[in-house]
């Protein structure tokens, strides 16, 4: 099975509501969609989503990397020897994550097409269905606690809470959404980046005495900011994830080293792929560090990579896979089934694409 050609296309899909974070405000998926076609008429898929504050990633930028750069390097090559061609897809450029991701998937998924297996199966097969959180917008403390509500309803069990934008009105966020939804549901919450560490320990603490019950904090301080994380991990008793802070498999090793978080959010648009992102599972099983695992604005191509990773690693212990179930419509054809909070794999071959409409190649 060797590779002919690499298309390129573009899928757009309008959110239910806008999704709001410290870092943005998005009203569509407005992803570079990859096609693999290979000689025997197999083909593979992979999406990249262009989110620029976190990954340096733009349209224009995942398509050239992958038409200028990453497809003259791995054209021709046999589906059967992976491992050669994510050597070369590694060294074909440097960063360019979510580019990379792309395509990475899309050859994982003719991988599993050749041998005829599903690839949670060829990964490791250690369960084939998952539960979500989902994401609730950044907003006024009134309308965060409706829309929890209305997660609460469709049957959510966590709920990933979106701050970072004001330290004080955030805790007020968090009490008028506790007193929501009380206090069998899980809430998570993630910064963005969007506290300064004292802001962070400050906040953190008031959540504590207020009897907040967070599950955990993501990403409280800026990406490159480590020290600043540990100095929060160290004085707060809610456990801390790192996600802007971990791409790759080095940065999830330095984070682990320097205990600077007790979690790490893995993504495969941050990590390049499934090939370096398992490569973050050994590390987080080595250290004794639990993984979640989270998705940016993508549509149900990539996720359901993510989501066979997850189903196939026993390390990733958190899911954050809304991405389909926060769009309006879905185009694809085949792949993981997104039942609002519960995630099923069937046992189709590779990634279980059947087709993917309304992508312009
Ligand atoms: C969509 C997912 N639940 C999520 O919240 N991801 C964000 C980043 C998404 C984006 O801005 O595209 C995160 O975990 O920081
Ligand atoms: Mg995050």
């Amino acid at each position: 099975m060797k590779i002919v050609d690499i298309k390129l296309g573009h899928i757009s899909i309008p959110l239910k509501k806008p999704f709001k974070t410290a870092l943005r405000t998005v009203n569509s998926v407005e992803d570079v969609v990859v096609k693999i076609i290979t000689d025997t008429g197999h083909v593979g898929y992979g999406e990249a989503p262009p989110t620029g504050v976190i990954t340096g990633d733009t349209t224009g930028a995942i398509k050239g990397a992958i038409e200028d750069h990453i497809k003259k390097h791995i054209v021709g090559l046999d589906i059967a020897n992976l491992e050669e061609i994510m050597i070369r897809l590694e060294k074909s450029l440097v960063k360019n994550s979510s580019a990379k991701a792309a395509v990475d998937i899309a050859l994982y998924d003719l991988f599993g097409q050749l041998h005829n297996a599903p690839l949670y199966k060829l990964l490791g097969g250690y369960r084939k269905e998952i539960i979500t959180d989902i994401t609730i917008s950044v907003n006024d403390p009134e309308e965060m606690a409706k829309d929890s509500l209305e997660a609460v309803n469709l049957g959510y069990k966590t709920l990933k809470i979106k701050v970072g934008k004001d330290a004080n009105l955030d805790i007020k966020r968090m009490e008028a959404i506790r007193k929501a939804v009380g206090y069998n549901i899980d809430l998570r919450i993630d910064a963005n980046q969007g506290w300064r560490p004292k802001e962070a320990i400050y906040t953190l603490r008031k959540m504590e005495d207020a009897g907040l019950n967070i599950e955990f904090v993501e990403q409280p301080v800026l990406a490159h900011d480590f020290e600043g994380l540990k100095m929060v991990t160290d004085n707060v008793f809610i456990p801390v994830l790192a996600d802007e802070s971990v791409f790759s498999p080095r940065d999830a090793i330095k984070i682990m080293e320097m205990r600077a978080a007790d979690l790490v959010n893995i993504k495969l648009m941050k990590a390049g792929g499934i090939h370096n992102a398992l490569k973050i599972c050994a590390a987080a099983e080595t250290y004794g560090v639990e993984c979640m695992i989270g998705c940016m604005l993508e549509s149900k191509i990539s996720v359901t990579a993510a989501v066979h990773l997850a189903a196939a690693k026993s390390i990733i212990t958190k899911i954050d896979l809304d991405g389909p179930v926060l769009c309006s419509e879905d185009p694809v054809e085949g792949g993981a089934i997104f039942d609002e909070y519960k995630i099923t794999l069937t046992d189709d071959p590779g990634l279980g694409f059947k087709d993917v409409r309304g992508v312009k190649y």
